[in-house]
């Protein structure tokens, strides 16, 4: 990297929002390519200075401007940047004039560098730890951290071919001529070996929701500033964020959007959703609708194969009331599972669709089941065939995985949701077979059907009955008429 160029040096002293977003602004529009070491250090400055103890107070207190910031100096920049390359170029034979790719060995020793300069142990789950200013004033950072400061040491070191690969929870890197090699260089999860340097998952663990179906988002440099963006953390506290770091974040975001770098990253996307919810921006795209676009994204570019989209959307459904609707984000959620195995790694996951089912849909339960609105979903069909729709994904989920999903803790919530419906109202739900004529999932006759015409995961695993280990015994025999799981029909009987 030819180091902090003048046009971005004028920026400083940084004293406010502004100024951050025109750095950015620079970078993303004139720069060959942003500097990611660069822009991970400001911005991990700038969320620091507003959300770590030391001086969260003094802001706290002081009537401040909504978009001034604690005056960022530029030799605090400059002594970090340079700190960054030092470490690198100490340790690693740099890329003289960006001839070569990168190897394998070449990745795994950027990555033991960074393990290696880490503090011995530490909380790594801690909020604020995923930035470079993180990793050269504190040595500590989470699992994301590790790999963008991989992707941002090579990139210092002129390895322009390596760059980030994110799932929905774990991030890793390619690279080579064709950008096709990957290799593994954090770590996942809690008391899991690290597979650092190793290819990506292969075996079993290619079928888990953690590897999505080797249907990843491969970031351009200018989706690796989106990534840091979207790790930008305004949490003050479990309750409060800091106004100013997130206002920056959705600044940063729309910034990034109206260029055009959001469009291959549904969680980026969502995180802008989220944000307009908070704090609508006039004029720009509804939350509702970026929650809509994030889910097309996955559509569009990644085969479907990822969850959050539709939790996102289900999340701001189920927070404004609309019930129905969020039921129908969750079976569809739920359609996305359904064709994983549930590994060890899936925990993330599994504890979403927890919640979801065992306390969300309880809650919108209770609330539909007192009040006397004569709207209720409790009369509605189609709520009834999404929500078995959600809980059959989840049992098919659990179908020839090497790890259960499902115990008797999901039974109780599942069957007093079930039976909340009245028979006449399930009777209106039609449990058919394979695909149907037309694809809208209402039947002239008022009928619902579930529109799902594959239940066969690429394994070729057959249905096995699920609720034995719910503890039930209302199974129909393995002639079903639908492609719902048996034990989820057994429910409509
Ligand atoms: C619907 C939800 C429960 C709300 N927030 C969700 N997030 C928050 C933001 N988020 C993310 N937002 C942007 N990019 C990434 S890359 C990534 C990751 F791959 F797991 C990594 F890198 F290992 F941390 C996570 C993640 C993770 C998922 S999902």
């Amino acid at each position: 990297m030819a180091g902090i160029r003048e046009i971005d040096k004028a920026l400083f002293p940084i004293k406010n929002i502004s100024s951050v977003i025109q750095l950015f602004k620079n970078q993303l529009e004139d720069a060959c390519e942003p500097d990611l070491a660069l822009l991970s250090i400001v911005a991990g400055a700038v969320e620091n200075s507003l959300t770590c103890r030391s001086n969260a107070g003094l802001q706290v207190c002081e009537p401040v401007e909504p978009t001034s910031l604690p005056v960022l100096e530029f030799h605090t920049i400059e002594t970090l940047y340079s700190k960054f390359h030092t470490i690198m170029k100490s340790a690693v034979e740099p890329n003289k004039g960006f001839k070569s790719y990168a190897t394998r060995e070449l990745v795994k020793k950027v990555s033991d560098v960074v393990w290696n300069s880490l503090t011995r142990s530490y909380y790594k789950d801690r909020a604020h730890l995923q930035s470079l200013y993180s990793y050269l004033t504190g040595s500590k950072l989470d699992c994301f951290g590790v790999a963008f400061a991989v992707v941002a040491g090579c990139q210092t070191l002129g390895y322009t071919d390596v760059h980030l690969a994110l799932s929905e929870d774990h991030a890793w890197v390619v690279f080579g001529e064709r950008g096709t090699e990957t290799a593994e260089v954090t770590w996942h999860g809690k008391g899991n070996e690290d597979k650092r340097g190793q290819e990506i998952g292969k075996g079993v663990s290619a079928r888990s929701w953690l590897y999505v179906n080797n249907r990843p988002v491969i970031c351009t440099r200018h989706m690796e500033v989106a990534a840091l963006v979207s790790a930008i953390n305004p949490s003050l506290n479990a309750t409060h964020d800091a106004f100013e770091v997130a206002l920056l974040q959705q600044e940063l975001l729309w910034l990034l959007y109206d260029l055009g770098h959001l469009k291959k990253y549904p969680m980026a996307i969502g995180n802008l959703g989220d944000l307009e919810e908070i704090a609508p921006k006039e004029g720009r795209t509804p939350c509702n609708v970026l929650f809509e676009e994030a889910i097309s994204s996955a559509r569009t570019y990644y085969n479907n194969q990822h969850v959050y989209p539709y939790t996102y959307q289900g999340g701001y459904f189920y927070r404004n009331k609309m019930y129905k609707e969020a039921f129908e984000s969750w079976a569809n959620a739920s359609d996305v599972i359904r064709l994983y195995n549930y590994s060890r790694d899936d925990e993330e996951i599994y504890k979403e669709f927890l919640e979801i089912a065992n306390e969300l849909i309880p809650h919108i339960m209770k609330v539909e089941s007192s009040g006397f609105s004569a709207n209720t979903i409790l009369k509605k069909p189609e709520c009834f065939a999404n929500l078995l729709r959600f809980y059959d994904g989840i049992c098919q989920w659990e179908e020839g995985s090497a790890t259960p999903v499902l115990h008797i803790g999901w039974a109780k919530p599942l069957v007093n949701t079930i039976s909340k419906f009245d028979a006449e109202v399930r009777a209106q739900v039609d449990i058919v077979c394979g695909k149907p004529e037309d694809d809208t999932n209402k039947r002239a006759n008022g009928g619902y059907y579930n529109n799902n015409n594959n239940y066969e995961k690429e394994n070729g695993t057959n249905e096995t009955d699920i609720l034995t280990s719910l503890g039930s015994k209302a199974l129909k025999d393995d002639q079903s008429t639908s492609n719902f799981h048996p034990s989820i029909e057994a429910l409509t009987a």
